[in-house]
């Protein structure tokens, strides 16, 4: 990014180191579901070791296309969170991904969250000329994550009673329409879950 030694470690003032197992038993119906919805994560960086089975999926061509990431033996994946997504402006994407499961075998993942400190800023440690700043202002990491996760209750609870008001149609008589099934996974899968980061900090 060119910036001077020491900058990264500097942004982060204090690095937190986070561990975070994931189970995911099989599924026997594992279209109707996910493992972990799809979201970005709020760190600097995730170091993330899958077994041999898969099931992370990543996004590109900003969100339009899915792929599968296949696990390779001893490696790690290697992904950017919202905080390196901020620091870089922009400029290395925050990884937007989800985990699914499937009926044949379990899986089991290890993240590692590499997080700056609570009162960190965050704001882009380089803006070049003629680009525009992905933050308005500076805020603390913690600030950063209340907003994220506030933004993911308020979708939460939309969903909910977009969920609570299909129910309540499908009871009506004589509804033409989809299969319930179809209609709650529609709903399960939709946009509702979650925005690119830059949508949510608009
Ligand atoms: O299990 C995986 O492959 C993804 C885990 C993940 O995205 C997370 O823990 O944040
Ligand atoms: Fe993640």
């Amino acid at each position: 990014m060119g910036l001077e030694t020491e900058a990264l470690t500097k942004a982060c003032v204090d690095m937190d180191q986070k561990v975070v197992v994931n189970f995911y038993p099989k599924c026997p119906q594992p279209d109707l579901t996910l493992g972990l919805k799809r979201h970005t994560d709020p760190g600097t960086i995730t170091l993330l070791l899958q077994d041999t089975v898969g099931g992370l999926q990543a996004t590109r061509d900003n969100g339009k296309t899915w792929i599968t990431v296949q696990p390779v033996e001893g490696a790690f994946v290697v992904n950017l969170g919202d905080h390196g997504h901020y620091l870089s402006n922009g400029r290395f994407k925050n990884a937007d991904h989800q985990a699914v499961v499937n009926s044949n075998s379990s899986r089991l993942s290890i993240a590692t969250f590499q997080n700056p400190a609570p009162d960190a800023t965050v704001y882009p440690l380089k803006i070049r000329e003629g680009e525009k700043s992905v933050l308005d202002e500076p805020i603390t990491f913690a600030e950063m994550y209340r907003r994220k996760m506030s933004k993911d209750i308020d979708m939460a609870m939309k969903k909910k009673l977009a969920k609570e008001q299909l129910l309540k149609d499908l009871e009506a008589p004589k509804l033409e329409t989809k299969p319930k099934e179809e209609l709650l996974k529609d709903l399960e899968t939709s946009k509702l879950e979650t925005k690119p980061v830059e949508e949510i900090f608009a």
